[in-house]
């Protein structure tokens, strides 16, 4: 199928009340077990961040690196991971936050970014925005300059978008 073909949202499951009642979990495992589809979209996330003239893609665990690492790769830059706490083995700066459901710590290697380092933040949802900015706050934290943010799915109506002024968000799709 040529890329221009894909209605990327027929990839998505949609699963009601995971994890808890009054969610609409947007699942994209339908969506990375199709080797074409997953190829199309990190092409298109591709092709709409490449401007930004990265050094180096961060991603959150766990779907942030499904997404930021095969997206590094097409860039030809690095990926640093950013954990739950307690999983990475270095020296690490952490932070807290609050989830669309429950609350989480993360967690970078105090090397993981240079001082002045350009970093695309790159994630398969936005909702709240509580793990971007955490995310954001540990980059700039370690000197890097956060210069994007790139996702699969933004929830538009949980107005995550907005902890995120004065960067450039792109998200491929978006449910109001
Ligand atoms: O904008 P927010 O409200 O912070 O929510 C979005 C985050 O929630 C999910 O991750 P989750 O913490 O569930 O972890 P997982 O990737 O390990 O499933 C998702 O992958 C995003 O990282
Ligand atoms: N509604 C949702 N679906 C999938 N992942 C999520 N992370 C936070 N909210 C989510």
């Amino acid at each position: 199928m040529s890329k221009a073909s894909y209605n990327f949202k027929d990839y998505i499951r949609v699963i009601p009340d995971f994890p808890q009642p009054g969610i609409r979990f947007k699942d994209i495992t339908t969506l990375l077990k199709d080797g074409a589809a997953y190829r199309a979209v990190i092409e298109e996330m591709r092709a709409a961040v490449e401007h930004l003239k990265i050094d180096v893609i961060a991603g959150p665990e766990a779907r942030g690196f499904v997404v930021g690492a095969p997206l590094a790769l097409a860039l030809g830059v690095g990926f640093a991971p950013i954990r739950k706490s307690g999983k990475l083995p270095g020296e690490t700066i952490t932070a807290s936050y609050d989830l669309e459901y429950g609350k989480d710590e993360l967690a970078m290697h105090k090397d993981a970014i240079s001082p002045g380092q350009r970093v695309l933040i790159a994630d398969d949802l936005l909702a709240t925005g509580g793990t971007i900015a955490t995310s954001m706050n540990l980059i700039r934290q370690l000197g890097g300059e956060v210069v994007g943010a790139a996702f699969l799915i933004e929830l538009a109506y949980l107005t995550g978008r907005e902890k995120l002024d004065g960067v450039e968000v792109f998200s491929l799709m978006t449910y109001e």
